[in-house]
């Protein structure tokens, strides 16, 4: 599609360890079109943290981007200066939201402080002289009641669920085309984890943004998102709507992630094995190891990306075949 917001292409980032050089993203394309929100899901180590720091220019001093493009309103962010990301995009054109409400509010210094710091450096020209009155208004958009009492108070005094929505109202505050949430439900009990991901869909319909939202929940994905990709071991191995996904999912891994998930699920025990380390990925397909319909080959050659319908890509060629019984948990 022509109208990506952002677009990442044959992405590579290494790290240097103790152990080695690790390819932890190895060549990972992922589309945002505008308007749209994009869930990016695999298991824990498969490089989702990674892909958002690599968007975002905050990736560790050890690792570097050795190969791809990440280009967002036209511009390769993977080729900006540093401070041009930090000034223009990081916390500007692109809002985050993390994962942990508890962590990302510094306890000792009141609310609305610390958001009015942030727009200081990153908010709109013409929002100069009214921030406050703008934080007010995001607040209220982001259903945090009695705003104005609310940016006097400090974190400790909001639940958790409204400590996000704070979050969400910060990462609104520069007025930005993206939003990237890394699992911002996870550390929320259920219902208020179903209120915030309603908020977040109401929010990018009403802000006119594009979101990115990383997650190793298909429960979530499946209530939030328009479009899915499936990352394992640093690379996509499936992409495609969301319901098409959930209905018809081909690649071997997104099909044993989609049957874990307990709505499906009898035996929650999970896909056997685990996810490999980077300093020493498994060759062909990094998945082989673990896929009950793998067969020789796939130990010699990744699988080439094969297109099974409009927008539905897969990385397998032996996606037709049916899993065994028993192979599903
Ligand atoms: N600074 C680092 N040094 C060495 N290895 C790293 C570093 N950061 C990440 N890794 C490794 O890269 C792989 C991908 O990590 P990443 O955090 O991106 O995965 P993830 O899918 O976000 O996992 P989680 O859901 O647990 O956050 C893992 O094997 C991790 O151990």
């Amino acid at each position: 599609m022509n109208d990506a917001l952002l677009k990442v292409s044959n992405l590579a980032v290494s790290i240097r360890g103790d152990e080695g050089i690790a390819r932890i993203l190895d060549r990972v394309d992922l589309e945002i079109p505008r308007g749209r929100i994009v869930g990016v899901v695999g298991e824990s180590g498969c490089g989702k943290s990674t892909l958002i720091k690599a968007i975002l220019g905050v990736l560790p001093t050890r690792a570097r981007i050795d190969a791809g493009e990440i280009v967002f309103e036209g511009r390769d962010l993977a080729k900006l200066p540093p401070d041009v990301l930090a000034r223009e995009v990081r916390g500007a054109a692109i809002g985050f939201i993390p994962q942990d409400p508890f962590l990302a509010l510094n306890p000792v210094f009141r609310v609305g402080t610390q958001m009015l710091e942030t727009m200081r450096w990153h908010a709109p020209p013409q929002w100069k002289g009214r921030h406050r009155e703008r934080l007010v208004e995001l607040l209220r958009a982001v259903q945090v009641p009695d705003p104005e009492r609310a940016l006097e108070r400090y974190p400790h005094e909001f639940s958790g669920g409204q400590r996000q929505r704070l979050l969400i109202a910060a990462a609104l505050s520069c007025q930005p085309r993206l939003l990237i949430a890394d699992e911002p439900t996870t550390a929320l009990d259920v219902t208020t984890q179903q209120q915030v991901l309603m908020l977040l869909r109401n929010l990018v319909a009403e802000f006119d943004l594009s979101m990115l939202f990383v997650t190793h929940d298909f429960g979530v994905v499946a209530q939030l998102c328009d479009e899915v990709s499936v990352i394992y071991a640093g690379q996509t191995v499936e992409a495609a709507p969301t319901r098409r996904l959930i209905n018809e999912a081909a690649h071997p891994y997104a099909r044993l992630l989609l049957a874990c998930h307990p709505d499906r699920a009898t035996d929650l025990g999970g896909i056997p094995g685990s996810v490999p380390s980077p300093f020493a990925p498994p060759q062909g397909c990094r998945f082989h190891p673990r896929c009950p319909i793998a067969v020789a080959d796939c130990a010699s050659a990744r699988p080439i990306i094969e297109q099974t319908s409009e927008r539905h890509d897969v990385a397998c060629p032996r996606y037709r075949l049916p899993l065994p019984q028993g192979a599903t948990p």
